[in-house]
C-alpha cells in the first residue's frame, strides 16, 4: 500500500509529505504524520513479505478522513501501525495523544459485563471521581446513541451495538485521535453518519496529562 490509498473525506487533497524537505514532525498542524512507513512480515519459511512499502501520509488535526483501498491493501497494518500496536519495519510515526482504536470486531474490545462498565473501563487510569466517571458514560454514550442501554450486559446486544459502545469508549476518554478499522462492519449508513457527526462535536473536555 502506498499513500495514493489514502483519500481524504472532506476538503481538497494535502500533497504527498516530501521527507527531504522535513526535518522534524510539524505537531502544531497534523494530528498523523508517517513518513516511509515499511511493515513486513515473516513467513515460517524465513522470508520477508513487505505489507506497507514507503507509505508517508499527512492527516490535520480536526479531520475525519477515511483509508480506502481494495481488500488486502493494507489498511488494517496501517491502522495498528498508527495506534502502536504494530512496530514499523522501517520509517517514523508521530500520532498525537492521547489516540484511541477500535477493533474491526468489537468483541476483542468490548469485554466488561454491562454497557456501563466497559465504557468506564478505559477511564480506570485517571485520577476521577465516580461522579465525573459516571458523567463522561454518560456523555459518550449520548454520542453514539445508546443512553439507554447502561445497564444491558453486553452479550446481548448487537454486533453495531457492541461497536458503538466500544466507540464511546474511546469518546469517554477524550481521545484527540480516533482509529476506526472497519466502520462499515456492523453499522449502517445511518449509524456509521450519526457516529462520525457526534464523534466530531467537542463534548468532552480532553484530559492533562
Ligand atoms: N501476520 C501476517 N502474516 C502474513 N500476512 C499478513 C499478516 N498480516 C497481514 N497480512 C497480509 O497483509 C495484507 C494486508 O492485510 P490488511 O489486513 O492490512 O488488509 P486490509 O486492506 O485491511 O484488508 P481488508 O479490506 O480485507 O480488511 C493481506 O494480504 C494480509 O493477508
Amino acid at each position: 500500500m502506498n499513500h495514493s490509498a489514502l483519500i481524504r473525506a472532506s476538503i481538497s487533497n494535502v500533497p504527498p509529505l516530501n521527507p527531504t524537505h522535513l526535518t522534524s514532525f510539524d505537531t502544531q498542524k497534523f494530528a498523523i504524520e508517517g513518513r516511509n512507513v515499511n511493515y513486513s512480515v515473516r513467513t515460517k519459511h524465513g522470508k520477508w513479505v513487505p505489507i506497507l512499502k514507503d507509505c508517508s501520509l499527512r492527516i490535520p488535526a480536526g479531520q475525519l478522513w477515511m483509508l480506502l483501498g481494495p481488500n488486502g491493501c493494507g489498511k488494517s497494518t496501517l491502522l495498528k501501525v498508527l495506534a502502536g500496536l504494530l512496530n514499523p519495519t522501517h520509517g517514523t510515526i508521530y500520532v498525537e495523544r492521547p489516540k484511541s482504536y477500535v477493533f474491526q470486531n468489537p468483541d476483542h474490545q468490548v469485554v466488561m459485563p454491562t454497557v456501563e462498565a466497559d465504557v468506564a473501563f478505559g477511564l480506570g487510569k485517571f485520577n476521577l471521581t465516580k461522579e465525573e466517571v459516571r458523567s463522561r458514560v454518560a456523555k459518550a454514550l449520548d454520542s453514539v446513541g445508546m443512553s439507554d442501554y447502561l445497564r444491558r450486559p453486553v452479550q446481548t446486544l448487537s454486533g453495531g451495538q457492541k461497536q458503538r459502545v466500544a466507540i464511546a469508549g474511546a469518546l469517554a476518554e477524550a481521545c484527540k485521535v480516533l482509529l476506526l478499522d472497519e466502520l462499515t462492519t456492523f453499522l449502517d449508513e445511518n449509524d456509521q453518519n450519526e457516529v462520525q457527526v457526534n464523534a466530531q462535536k467537542p463534548r468532552l473536555s480532553p484530559f492533562v496529562y
